[in-house]
């Protein structure tokens, strides 16, 4: 079975104003299927960096990045928008829910954008947000949401195309203790349900503690 990803001496250096900062160093990181990891560090260490380079969000990265056992780093940007389609999914610290749709349609959209027709996409959405206990909210805008709410739309529309990897940013990191207990609950619950892979930035070492292995970026490398 191929990794779902698999970096090789992924590195990442910013210039600014004169000054060059190495923030990867040569990360070397295999991910297997169903696999859910924790990116640990503290802020500043890379983690956002070090996930837009697997999400294939950004250019500029150095060494290899491999998706699904497909090679993604040098392929051009067709090539990598159907990497992301047919294989990742995000969430994000902020939610990014499309503001002038509501819950249902914030999680039908992108699934009509991979070519599910639109009644089997209702059906999921309404599978996804139910289970994520928001089943009385699918008629609600972001808006209208509380904000752990929003971010429980935000991993039903990460989860809604069943990706073979999901990438999450400090997926709870805005929301008190208890809501964001029970939101990583409930996202590890239907990640592990679904057979998926997940790679999980946070700060938070107790919610770590919850996935399957913890990795920890520090002055550019793993360990
Ligand atoms: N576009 C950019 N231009 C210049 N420097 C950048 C850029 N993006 C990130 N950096 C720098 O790279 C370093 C790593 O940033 P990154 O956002 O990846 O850290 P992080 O571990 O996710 O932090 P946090 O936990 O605070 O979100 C920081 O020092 C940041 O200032």
């Amino acid at each position: 079975m191929a990794p779902v990803v698999e970096l090789k001496q992924l590195t990442r250096s910013f210039t600014q104003g004169g000054v060059t900062i190495d923030v990867l160093r040569g990360i070397d990181l295999t991910i297997m299927p169903g696999e859910i990891v924790a990116l640990l560090g503290p802020s500043g260490s890379g983690k956002s960096t070090m996930l837009q380079a697997v999400g294939l969000l950004e250019g500029g990265f150095g060494g290899e990045i491999a998706i699904c056992g497909k090679q993604a780093e040098k392929s051009n940007g067709d090539a990598r928008t159907a990497l992301r389609r047919d294989h990742l999914g995000f969430v994000y610290q902020f939610h990014h829910l499309l503001p002038d749709f509501d819950a249902r349609e914030n999680v039908v959209l992108p699934q009509l954008v991979a070519g599910v027709p639109r009644a089997e996409a209702e059906a999921r959405a309404e599978e996804l947000l139910s289970a994520l206990g928001l089943g009385h909210r699918l008629t609600h805008r972001p808006s209208q949401l509380s904000g752990g709410e929003q971010q429980r739309v935000a991993v039903a529309r990460a989860l809604a195309n069943k990706p073979q990897l999901v990438l999450a940013d400090e997926p709870t990191g805005n929301l008190d203790e208890v809501t964001s207990d029970r939101v990583l609950e409930e996202f590890l619950r239907l990640v592990r349900g679904q057979g998926s892979a997940a790679l999980i930035a946070t700060h938070n070492e107790r919610l770590a503690a919850r996935m399957d292995r913890v990795v920890r970026l520090h002055e550019g490398v793993l360990s």
